[in-house]
């Protein structure tokens, strides 16, 4: 990061007053009527109905439009296990985009819980307040154990956005990638460089889409993730190589796709040059990738790169997904975030890349020409029309496998946040 950068970043979140994001009322408070209504006597009758049936909760507060963006802290970006409070700014970006992308309202909650089952029990004991759980960095493996018991314990979706979030559209982004470069994905050779939250589920995805087992290497810090290994994991083994390749440099040689989700720097010049003709490179390590895009270009000029970040063409960032998926979810009241839901995201916001962009999307990235090509293989995250798309989708998919409360919605599609129908 730039030292401008670096000190716009500090005034930014310090002015005109700390932090991005606040609370609002919703309702009347001018008078002395308005407060017998907002507080006592008034908020008792809502509170006599939730009692007699949990699910006026939905009705009668904010629960069923409140996301619960909770962390540990463990895996800040790909800046490390910095602790809970400074995780906070990070929490509070992801309720800014939460609110301005699909009008979701989030509480960051920064639980102080190094301890697996202490931070489940927190979680679980607060789910009441949430129409929804985004849980968020919190490295593997223990992140797989945590959303695996949440999801069991409570009955409003719990989603860990660094796996699906990224694997959803990292996999967007790669089947685009792929139809331009003319590769079929069964025949994609493809190297993941981080075997953490993000790299596991995105291989899963990938697995789900097509990506053959014996064309997928896994590499973490200390190299390929091979059958002979003794210190996996049993989310590593998943994808443990039975092949000759032990090194990254072995894995990457002749590769059609390296998707980084690891460290800054990782992927040099030298790697990249070894790739497969037309490498298609995701450096999506925040908030430096595994290869600056303008090194990547000037080693590769046939290289299609893409970054978790916004000053770059290609961000293949989370962003992207959750605000909608959410949205889509909370609409139609599913249970869970599952496998339909999370396919149906993936070729909804693959497909938005390929229609023309809108003259207000190009404005707000400086004028610039954007077509579906090897610069544009995904969405703009300013893109209004991912709302009305991604949420369909997944609304669409929650109500067809059969974990919707509530039917497809009347409304939809949204095409804007005044579309939002609060209930
Ligand atoms: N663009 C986007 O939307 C997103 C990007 N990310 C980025 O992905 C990265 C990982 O996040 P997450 O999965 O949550 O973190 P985790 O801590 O769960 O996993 C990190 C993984 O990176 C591996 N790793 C670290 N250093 C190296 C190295 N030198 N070579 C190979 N592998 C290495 C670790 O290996 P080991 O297992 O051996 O420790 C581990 O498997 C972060 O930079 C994060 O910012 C994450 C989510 C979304
Ligand atoms: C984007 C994101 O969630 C991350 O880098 O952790
Ligand atoms: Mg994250």
């Amino acid at each position: 990061m730039t030292m401008d950068l670096h000190e716009a970043a500090l005034a930014y979140h310090q002015h005109p007053r700390p932090g991005k994001i606040s609370v609002e009322l919703t309702k009347p408070t001018e008078d002395a009527r308005d407060l017998a209504l907002a507080y006592s006597p008034g908020v008792a009758a809502p509170v006599r109905e939730i009692a007699k049936d949990p699910e006026n909760a939905y009705r009668y507060t904010g629960k069923g439009n409140l996301v619960g963006v909770i962390t540990d802290g463990t895996a800040i970006l790909g800046l490390g296990d910095l602790g809970p409070l400074a995780s906070k700014p990070v929490m509070e970006g992801k309720g800014v985009l939460f609110r301005r992308f699909a009008g979701i309202d989030v509480f960051d909650i920064e639980v102080d819980a190094r301890d697996q089952d202490a931070f489940i029990e927190t979680v679980a004991s607060i789910a009441p307040t949430f129409g929804g759980i985004n849980l968020e960095d919190i490295a593997a493996p223990a992140c797989f154990e945590i959303e695996r018991i949440l999801s069991e314990r409570c009955d409003i979706p719990v989603f860990h956005d660094d796996q699906h979030g990224t694997a959803i559209i990292a996999a967007a982004a790669l089947l685009n990638a792929l139809e331009l470069t003319d590769r079929a994905i069964a025949d994609a050779r493809v190297v993941c460089v981080g075997a953490g939250a993000a790299g596991i589920s995105t291989l899963r995805l990938l697995t789900a889409l097509g990506v053959r087992a014996q064309n997928l290497l896994l590499v973490d810090s200390r190299g390929v993730v091979h059958a002979d290994r003794t210190d996996l994991n049993a989310y590593k083994a998943e994808f443990a190589h039975a092949g000759p390749e032990r090194t990254l440099a072995d894995a990457l040689a002749g590769a059609d796709v390296s998707i980084g989700v690891s460290g800054p720097g990782i992927l040099t010049p030298e790697l990249l040059r070894s790739m497969a003709p037309a490498p298609i490179v995701f450096g999506l390590a925040n908030p430096d990738p595994e290869i600056d895009p303008s090194l990547a270009h000037a080693t590769r000029a046939d290289v299609i790169m893409a970054t978790g970040r916004s000053d770059h063409p290609n961000q293949v960032n989370n962003v992207l997904g959750f605000p909608f998926i959410f949205r889509g979810a909370l609409d139609v009241r599913a249970a869970r975030v599952n496998e339909e839901m999370k396919l149906a995201a993936v070729h909804a916001i693959a497909a938005l890349a390929k229609e023309p962009v809108p003259a207000e999307v190009r404005a707000a990235y400086g004028g610039v020409e954007l077509a579906f090509g090897p610069d544009c293989i995904i969405p703009k995250p300013l893109d209004p029309r991912l709302l009305g798309v991604v949420s369909a989708a997944v609304a669409r998919a929650a109500v067809d496998s059969g974990v919707a409360r509530r039917p497809y919605p009347s409304h939809y599609p949204l095409t804007s946040l005044e579309d939002i129908v609060y209930h």
